[in-house]
């Protein structure tokens, strides 16, 4: 009898083993050569972003870590050097949660790399920790930092255009509501954090739409995306350590691979002909109906230009960050324009720009945001 349930678990675990990783995320196809492309990947000293840059470096992509260590995101791209075989995996530094820190990071890379292909925002918290900052951290690093980081490497992206944005947004959005009254309050508790996570990950979703409409005709596209249910330290990391012990198997058995959740980033941001797609939703390398939250118009133009206040960038004001005005943000030093020194590092030189393929050959400008109505 043991034996038979033995045998009988072992078989369950082997199928949900198979069907999220292999079923469900199946490998992305998508453009097979990124020689001569630049893509950023925030947050990818770990978890999904780490497998995200690895299948880019794969391809030939010169790709940039923005993280926030500077030691974990060293130690990663070095890693990405040796398992990919390409050299041209750098990291620089970039912290979500400080305005300054995002600035810094945009100077740095437009002033040391001549192209911009690729941008997945990839970063998230979905906890506080111990820190306790005067706004909404999850907010801020999930959503308006990269708000801010697209907005200040648009430039790039339209001078190489076509090119591509990714938000690695999550099914939580679908239990999302944005409160505009109070979006930027400090976050207080687990409960407040779960959902504070949840409307971040909206944000994610209807910013995607908003910003597909702002570029549409630009070459530009964009694209939500949902990685699956991944086994990461993204939960975990919050998890009382004497439990870790018996999550990490169960969490190992019944969820992806970070390998998995990769794919559907990589999806968004490799497969050709989804330029009619831009602002969309995906989920398993598909795109999604998302619930009528998501889909308001009204609510991402007001979220667009609430984000703008939030970030620091005046009403109709252009995207070059020298324009900018400073921001406001009490975790930063007083001066934000000037680059913070420890953190304007790039692990090696930027290489001569190359010759770049012919994207026009595998995707489309974008002409509608194609979505059926509900
Ligand atoms: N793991 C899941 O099941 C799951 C499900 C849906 C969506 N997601 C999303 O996938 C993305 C990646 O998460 P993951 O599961 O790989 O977790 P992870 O914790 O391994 O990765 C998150 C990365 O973000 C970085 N990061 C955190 N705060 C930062 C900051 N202030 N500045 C710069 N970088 C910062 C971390 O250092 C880490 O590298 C997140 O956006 C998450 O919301 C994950």
């Amino acid at each position: 009898m043991e034996a038979l349930l033995l045998g009988a678990g072992l078989l369950l675990g082997a199928y949900v083993l198979v069907y999220y990783n292999l079923v469900k995320a199946p490998p992305c196809g998508g453009i097979a050569s990124l020689r001569g492309r630049t893509a950023v990947v925030t947050g990818a000293n770990s978890g999904i972003g780490k497998m995200t840059a690895l299948e880019l470096a794969r391809r030939g992509a010169r790709v940039v870590l923005a993280c926030r260590s500077r030691e974990r995101g060293e130690a990663a791209a070095f890693d990405l050097r040796q398992e990919s075989g390409n050299n041209e995996v750098i990291f620089m530094a970039l912290d979500l949660a400080s305005l300054a820190s995002v600035r810094a990071f945009a100077t740095a890379f437009l002033s040391s790399e001549p192209r911009l292909d690729i941008l997945i925002h990839n970063a998230g918290i979905s906890s506080c920790g111990r820190t306790h900052k005067p706004f909404n951290l999850l907010l801020r690093v999930n959503h308006i930092g990269p708000f801010l980081l697209t907005h200040l490497l648009l430039p790039r992206l339209k001078t190489c255009a076509p090119s591509r944005v990714v938000v690695v947004s999550s099914a939580a959005h679908r239990r999302g509501r944005l409160d505009f009254t109070r979006l930027d309050r400090p976050v207080v508790g687990w409960r407040q954090e779960l959902r504070a996570y949840a409307d971040s990950k909206l944000a994610n979703v209807l910013f995607a739409r908003e910003l597909a409409t702002q570029l549409e005709g630009t070459g530009i596209t964009c694209y939500a995306a949902h990685p699956g249910p991944v086994n990461s330290e993204l939960f975990l990391r919050h998890v009382p350590g004497w439990l870790c012990p018996l999550l990490r198997p169960l969490a190992w058995l019944v969820l992806r691979a970070p390998r998995g959740g990769a794919q559907t980033p990589l999806y968004c941001a490799l497969q050709e002909g989804i330029e009619p797609l831009s602002g969309r939703y995906f989920a398993n390398c598909h795109v999604e109906e998302v619930p009528p939250a998501a889909r308001d118009d009204r609510a991402a133009h007001r979220l667009w230009e609430a984000s703008k206040r939030l970030a620091g960038l005046g009403p109709g004001e252009e995207a070059e960050p020298d324009e900018d005005p400073q921001p406001e943000d009490p975790g930063a030093p007083s001066s934000p324009s000037s680059p913070h020194p420890e953190e304007l590092t790039v692990s090696e030189p930027h290489p001569s720009p190359q010759n770049s393929p012919d994207l026009s050959k595998v995707t489309r400008r974008i002409h509608v945001k194609a979505e059926p109505e509900p």
